[in-house]
């Protein structure tokens, strides 16, 4: 069996063995990380079940770990600098423990890594050690998330971090869906709505709150985290905090969210505001209040969330065997997100562990489709849009504060932006449900995008095409019934699939059932 064989293994765990570090190293990834992956009898410590024996927790191991086996000469970092600043004249940067969301000038942030320190290391180094931490629950690397801390946030302390162990969500290949519907071979899914709350943005929380948790420590002014939501973000931001002790305020639309999204914050000990608004006008209010108050901004806005958001598209790469898809489709809102995928897969270009990235698209819902126009004009102008309702309303944005970085991520990936109608996405819904998923909306949208990519040609029979599920099913499942009941205005609800009301009577099932029979193709 090759030595490379048992790096792409799951069962590596008692033979893995990193590649051998470059000759003149300056720095070391966490000795933790390494002894986790390493044979059985030295990894054993780490195991939860030699913890618990010794009356230690898994947070308690990880301390004893650093204490015992610090990581040496440890220099990776990061900082914010102004959003695509030029890196030879941009003198402009802040520590992450700065509590900052905009640039001098006014423009987005992001969070640059020292990019020189990660490349000490080779790609296989990293491939190595990224495939070494999945399915462990060693604290915190159990995280698909912090399994990549060393590129998230490399100086949080693992103590401080607020974590559930999101990400390592499913990639799966939508057989059915691909060869009947779409007359392809490679179609992917990859179910970010496989999480603690339900949607991707448990990835980006975590970064959040966990870094929340650090300035709080250090006696930042950080009373509480506050965001704007279409339902996803306030779900996710009202768990982690709550996790970690920290008080949440959530400004939500007024009836424009589903009720398993508005009920997820309530449990969870938010403080909600319902406010007679939509998204972009909740948005504007959360970021007047944080400037005046106590009140550390959860939106992506905050370069935080991206860094953890990231970490899907790296998975995307780890799940393929760091094989590069030829296509990535992603819905957008706020547009925080495709952003988040291009960075993850141009770092593992940057670094190394691929040679190339997959072209990227956005999906928006035709009823807020800003994005769209914008691309439609060939980027001369943009505007943004009163966004109307729409069954895909988690985005149901229209001014959306990451304009710039969807912009640049599409630009950059030789991406499309494609627009769905209602009427669109709630068919290509239920067509993806009819071959047993059981998708959301927005999902719905990105299916739609594809469909229409595979009808002009653009996308073709074998490309390998990843569409990426941002929430749950089950949070939409008003919008299931509307269209399952035939209950919508004006739209045909061609693959609806009513109950059929049967009396309780042997003749009276056999006649429905031999109806139904007579109908079904084998
Ligand atoms: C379920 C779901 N899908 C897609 C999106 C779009 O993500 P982004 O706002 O990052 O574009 C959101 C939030 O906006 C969402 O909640
Ligand atoms: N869909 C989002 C909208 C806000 O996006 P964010 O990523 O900027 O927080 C939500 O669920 O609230």
């Amino acid at each position: 069996m090759s030595s490379s064989y048992l790096l792409q293994s799951p069962n590596f765990s008692t033979n893995l063995k990193l590649p051998s570090k470059p000759s003149t190293p300056t720095a070391t990834p966490c000795s933790l990380s390494v002894k986790a992956s390493s044979s059985s009898s030295s990894s054993s410590n780490n195991t939860p079940a030699s913890t618990a024996s010794k009356g230690n927790n898994i947070r308690d191991e990880a301390r004893r770990q650093y204490l015992t086996n610090p990581p040496q000469n440890q220099n990776f970092s990061a900082k914010y600098v102004p959003f695509n600043a030029d890196p030879v004249t941009n003198t402009e940067s802040y520590s992450l423990d700065e509590i900052v969301y905009r640039s001098q000038s006014g423009g987005l942030l992001d969070v640059q890594h020292d990019i020189s320190a990660l490349k000490a290391f080779p790609g296989s180094y990293w491939r190595a050690l990224f495939d070494s931490r999945v399915g462990k629950t060693t604290w915190p690397y159990g995280s698909g998330v912090w399994s990549k801390k060393e590129w998230v946030l490399p100086e949080i302390s693992s103590d401080d971090i607020v974590s559930a162990f999101e990400g390592n969500s499913n990639l799966f290949w939508a057989e059915r869906l691909g060869k009947h519907f779409l007359e392809m071979n490679e179609l992917w899914v990859k179910h970010c709505g496989i999480s603690h709350t339900g949607s991707f943005k448990d990835l980006g929380m975590t970064v959040l709150v966990s870094q929340v948790n650090r300035l709080r420590k250090m006696n930042k002014p950080v009373f509480g985290v506050g965001c704007a939501s279409t339902g996803d973000t306030s779900a996710a931001l009202s768990a982690y905090c709550a996790s970690a002790g920290i008080p949440s305020i959530v400004f939500l639309p007024a009836n424009k969210i589903s009720i398993a999204q508005l009920v997820q914050p309530i449990a969870n000990g938010a403080f909600v505001l319902s406010v007679d608004t939509d998204f972009d006008g909740c948005m504007q209010l959360i970021r007047e209040v944080t400037s005046e108050l106590p009140i550390y901004l959860a939106n992506s806005l905050n370069s935080l969330r991206i860094e953890g958001q990231k970490t899907a598209a790296i998975e995307i790469l780890q799940q393929f065997d760091w094989e590069v898809p030829d296509w990535v489709i992603i819905p957008g809102g706020n547009l925080g997100n495709i952003y988040a995928f291009y960075k993850g897969f141009h770092m593992c270009k940057e670094l190394g562990l691929v040679d190339k990235i997959p072209r990227l698209v956005c999906a928006q819902a035709a009823n807020a489709n800003p994005l769209y126009l914008y691309y439609k004009s060939g980027w001369k102008e943009f505007k943004a849009v009163k966004a109307s309702g729409t069954f895909a309303s988690a985005i149901q944005i229209g001014d959306p504060v990451s304009i710039d970085r969807a912009v640049y991520a599409l630009k950059q990936s030789n991406g499309i932006v494609e627009e769905a109608t209602e009427e669109e996405l709630m068919d290509a819904m239920a067509q993806a449900d009819s071959t047993g998923m059981f998708i959301c909306p927005h999902t719905g949208v990105a299916l739609t995008a594809l469909m229409k990519l595979r009808k002009s040609g653009v996308i073709g029979p074998t490309d390998r095409t990843v569409v990426v599920s941002t929430a749950h099913g089950l949070k939409f499942t008003q919008s299931k019934i509307d269209y399952h009941s035939n209950n919508i205005k004006e739209m045909a609800c061609r693959f609806a699939n009513p109950p059929v009301s049967v009396k309780a009577d042997f003749g009276s099932v056999m006649d429905v059932l031999k109806k139904y029979l007579s109908k079904t193709p084998k």
